[in-house]
C-alpha cells in the first residue's frame, strides 16, 4: 500500500484521488487484451474498487515496465514469449510487487496435458466423491495424422471422443473443439491434439471459480448425453461451439436435481486448496462434470487461468476483498524496523 500522493500519473483509469479510510491506496497495474479489459474492468467493479482505495492503472506496453508504477499488484493476461520474459524479469527485480500470477505457473495451463496432471496426482478418490480426468491420448505435432486411428484403437479408448488443440495460447483456434464419432475421421484433424473420452454428464457443467480463498460455483449448459444408438447412427468429426462459455447460466433452469446438485462442498474445498497450491495460481477456474447416472463421480475437463470473472456473481466484491487482502497480508509480513 502506498500513502496518498505517491502514485505516478498517466494511468487511464485514474480520475480522482480516493483513498481508503486509513489514507492508503492500492495501485493495481494491468496488462490485458482489450476484450479482457472490457469483460473484467467493468464500471461497477472499478467504481467499487476506487471507493475502497484501489486504483487500476493501464501498463503501457510501449514503455519499459520498471519505469512505470510504482505498483502494489500487477494483473496480467497477455500471450507471447516477449511479455512472459518482461513480467518474469520484473517479478525477480520487484519482489515487493504481487504478480497475479507468476508466468511459469500460468504456462502450466497453456498445455491441455500438463494442465490436468495435478488433478491425476491428487488421487482424490475418497473425499466425499471421486475426482478424475477423462481417459486421454496426446497426439504430438510430429505424429502423422493417418496413424491416429491405430493409436486410438491401441489404447482401447471408448468413442465418442472430444478432440482439443493441445496448446491453449489465447487464440480462438485453441478453443476449436471437435466431437469424433469414429476413430478414422480423426485423421482429418491437425495435431498436436488431446483426444479425450466423451463423458456423458446430463448436459450440465460446473464452473468452479477460484479467487484466492474464495470458491464460487456456477452451472452452465454443456453438450447433451450421447447415446449408444446415436453413436451407431453417425460417423465423422463435428466442430462444436463454445457451449459452456456462453453468458447464459443454467443456475435458474428447471433441471433434474440428480444432474444439477452441486458437487459436495468439502470436495470442492479440497480440490481448490490442492490445485491452488500445486499450480501456484490464485485466479483460475475448473470445469467439472458429474458422470451421468452417478452421484459422486466427477471429472475435471479444463482449467483456465484468469477466466471470464466478469460473469461470476458478485465478482466486484470478491475481487476488491481479494486485492485488499493481498496487500494487507503483505504489510503484515513486512519486518518492523
Ligand atoms: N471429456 C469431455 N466429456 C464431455 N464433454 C466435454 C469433454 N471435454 C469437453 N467437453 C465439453 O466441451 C466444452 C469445451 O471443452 P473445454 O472446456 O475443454 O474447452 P475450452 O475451449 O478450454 O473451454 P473454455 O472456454 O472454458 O476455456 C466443455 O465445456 C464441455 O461442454
Ligand atoms: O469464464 P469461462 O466461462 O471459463 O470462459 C472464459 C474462458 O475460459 C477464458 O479463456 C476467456 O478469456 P480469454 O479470452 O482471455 O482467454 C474468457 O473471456 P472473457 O474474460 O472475455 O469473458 C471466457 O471466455
Ligand atoms: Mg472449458
Ligand atoms: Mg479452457
Amino acid at each position: 500500500m502506498r500513502l496518498n500522493g505517491e502514485i505516478s500519473s498517466g494511468g487511464e483509469e485514474e480520475e480522482e484521488e480516493t483513498t481508503t479510510f486509513s489514507g492508503q491506496k492500492v495501485v493495481v497495474g494491468y496488462a490485458l487484451t482489450s476484450k479482457k479489459k472490457k469483460s473484467f474492468l467493468q464500471p461497477t467493479f472499478t467504481t467499487l474498487a476506487r471507493n475502497k482505495g484501489i486504483h487500476f492503472v493501464a501498463i503501457d506496453l510501449n514503455k519499459p515496465l520498471p519505469e512505470q508504477g510504482p505498483f502494489d499488484i500487477i494483473l496480467h493476461k497477455l500471450s507471447g514469449e516477449e511479455w512472459r520474459e518482461i513480467i518474469e524479469d520484473y517479478r525477480q527485480t520487484h519482489p515487493e510487487v504481487t504478480i497475479l500470477d507468476p508466468p511459469d505457473a500460468i504456462q502450466h495451463l497453456h498445455n491441455r496435458q500438463s494442465m490436468l496432471e495435478n488433478v491425476v496426482d491428487l488421487n482424490l478418490s475418497d473425499c466425499h466423491g471421486k475426482v478424475d480426468i477423462p481417459r486421454q491420448l496426446i497426439i504430438s505435432k510430429e505424429e502423422d495424422p493417418s496413424s491416429i486411428p491405430y493409436e486410438v484403437t491401441k489404447t482401447g479408448m471408448k468413442l465418442p471422443l472430444v478432440a482439443k488443440p493441445l496448446v491453449v495460447d489465447g487464440s480462438a483456434k485453441a478453443h476449436e473443439l471437435f466431437l469424433a464419432y469414429d476413430e478414422f475421421s480423426l485423421s482429418e484433424l491437425e495435431p498436436p491434439l488431446v483426444l479425450q473420452e466423451f463423458v456423458n454428464h446430463g448436459g450440465l457443467l460446473f464452473k468452479i471459480y477460484i479467487v484466492g480463498e474464495t470458491i464460487k460455483v456456477v452451472r452452465r449448459f454443456s453438450l447433451p448425453n450421447i447415446s449408444k444408438r446415436e453413436l451407431s447412427k453417425f460417423s465423422g468429426v463435428f466442430r462444436f461451439p463454445r457451449v459452456s462459455s456462453a453468458a447464459a447460466s443454467a443456475d435458474d433452469a428447471d433441471l433434474d436435481p440428480s444432474i444439477a446438485e452441486h458437487p459436495p462442498r468439502p470436495l470442492l474445498e479440497m480440490l481448490a486448496r490442492e490445485l491452488r497450491h500445486r499450480l501456484g495460481l490464485r485466479m483460475f477456474n475448473i470445469d467439472m462434470i458429474r458422470e451421468y447416472g452417478t452421484r459422486d463421480v466427477f471429472y475435471v475437463i479444463d482449467i483456465n487461468y484468469f477466466p471470464g470473472f466478469g460473469k461470476m456473481p458478485d465478482y466486484e466484491h470478491i475481487f476488491t476483498d481479494f486485492l485488499l487482502g493481498l496487500v494487507q497480508s503483505k504489510c503484515k509480513k513486512k519486518p518492523t524496523t
